[in-house]
């Protein structure tokens, strides 16, 4: 097996050789290449791709925008559509696929092989034709990486080729990165308008609101503690959407949220979502407890006093507490310790503002990044309490198929580092035709109307971002 890293000094960058690795299995062998760049915005970069990668590429970015992964074009992809074990299995074909990379512990946090890609909600729930694109687990190799880390930029170039590959056809990678880059300087500050001339239409508001009736009454008949439903509203534009247009405007709009988009064939995931579910660098892992909701205020007195309320709210600490509880049970059976405040603080985001409290932990040794999303998902954030009846609860009464929605959505490097975000605030984009969705904690105290203004507050980051929120001020 060859696992040797060759130098070229032809180029004046920091880095660049080959990795190299060989799947036990069939011979194959993955080849792949970091080289330093300076100075690329990410979405000129995503946009740019769409020359030669339409319907293959892929975007995140956490909230401090100092993680940017692009990902263009699939070298390899892992898909998993059966229910059972399927964060066991996209975890083993990675790890035999990377496990012999000789050289992955020098890559640096967010550059070198990444797989970045998506579960369903519910595998167990029957698929609609609207996610017809998308497995219960879907990851992708890209073929060009860009990662912005802290502000620095890096390629990864990967290639799967035959037992004796060889670095040809990364040097033709390399060569369409180079046109890509050279192609967006030509397109800065040319954005073509989106036309705003759309329809929208609610997917039957009451029998949602009177679904939220009927769990109130089985949690206070004690079946059940908490459930999370969520609904759905479509739009159709009269032109097709611009995808570039819609993550440049949440990323105007959304700058403290998680940004993902997953592009498949002609459909598209995206969103921009406030919630981790769990980051993992080296041992240290972090996750978020983020339920209980309120508006934002239009003066800075009205923010503050909806924000006070939130903190006051018992229906809304409840919420809440039912997801810490769950959350730190976890991180406590996976951690040698952990840490996080007893008291939630507020987290503001455009449109809304959430009760959040954060974790942290130092990771016992055999836990992995997939093993912790296996654990956590869905946490009573998205699914509800006890999590097996709720989502039950959630198959008998919800009328849409959430795929994506409310999934965990990320990323894994060769090392084990990543992170991933669970994709709330987000829609499906097929063309004219975008489906959105946004579900909101039940507990005891619920009242349908309330919840269903609360789901509208949700609908609003994505709403604004296509271009379809009339009135931005409510
Ligand atoms: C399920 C969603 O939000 C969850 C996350 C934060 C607050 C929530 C709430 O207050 O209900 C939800 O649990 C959604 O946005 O679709
Ligand atoms: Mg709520």
């Amino acid at each position: 097996m060859v696992l040797k890293q060759h130098s070229n000094n032809t180029i004046d960058q920091v880095r660049k050789g080959v990795s190299r690795t060989q799947e036990q299995h069939n011979n194959h062998v993955l080849l792949s290449r970091v080289v330093e760049a300076k100075n690329i915005d990410p979405l000129l970069f995503f946009e740019a791709g769409k020359t030669f990668f339409e319907g293959e590429r892929t975007f995140w970015a956490n909230p401090s925008f100092n993680t940017i992964l692009v990902g263009l074009g699939k070298a390899h992809e892992i898909e998993v559509d059966r229910s059972a074990n399927r964060f066991d299995e996209v975890e083993t074909k990675w790890k035999e696929l990377i496990n012999q990379l000789d050289d992955k512990n020098e890559m640096k946090y967010g550059t070198g092989p990444i797989l970045f890609g998506g579960f369903s909600f519910d595998p167990k729930r029957n698929k609609t034709s609207l996610w017809n694109d998308f497995s219960n687990a879907t990851f992708v190799l890209p073929k060009i990486l860009l990662s912005v880390i802290d502000g620095e930029c890096y390629f990864t170039f990967n290639h799967i080729s035959g037992p004796n590959g060889d670095t040809e056809v990364l040097d033709n990678i390399e060569e369409i990165k180079n046109q890509l880059v050279n192609s967006m300087n030509e397109k800065i500050g040319h954005h073509e308008e989106m036309k705003k001339e759309f329809v929208k239409s609610e997917v039957n508001p009451e029998k949602w609101m009177s679904s939220v009736k009927e769990v109130v009454n089985d949690i206070k008949n004690g079946d059940v503690e908490k459930v999370v439903l969520a609904r759905e509203i479509n739009l159709t534009f009269k032109n097709q959407i611009n995808i570039d247009e819609v993550l440049f405007n949440l990323r105007e709009q959304q700058p403290m949220s998680y940004l993902f988009v997953f592009e498949n064939k002609h459909a598209c995931f995206i969103g921009a979502s406030p919630e981790r579910l769990i980051k993992k660098k080296a041992n240290t892992i972090k996750s978020t407890c983020l339920a209980g909701s309120i508006g934002r205020g239009q003066t800075i007195n009205l923010d503050q006093e909806l924000g006070k309320q939130l903190l006051q709210d018992q229906k809304n600490m409840i919420e809440h507490e039912v997801v810490v509880s769950m959350i730190k049970e976890a991180m406590i059976a996976s951690c040698k310790t952990i840490s996080s405040s007893n008291r939630p603080q507020l987290l503001k985001m455009r449109h809304i503002q959430h009760l959040y409290t954060p974790i942290k932990g130092e990771a016992k040794s055999d836990v992995s990044l997939l093993s912790m999303v296996k654990k956590l998902h869905p946490t009573p954030a998205l699914g509800g309490f006890p999590s097996n009846k709720a989502i039950e609860k959630i198959r008998e009464v919800e009328l849409l198929d959430r795929g994506w929605y409310a999934a965990p959505i990320g990323w894994v490097d060769g090392n084990d580092n990543g992170e991933f975000a669970v994709a709330i605030r987000s829609g499906l984009l097929r063309g004219k035709d975008a489906s959105l969705f946004a579900g909101c904690g039940i507990v005891a105290d619920s009242d349908p109307i309330e919840e269903y203004k609360e789901t509208n507050i949700k609908f609003k980051p994505m709403l604004s971002a296509l271009g379809g929120l009339e009135d931005e001020s409510n």
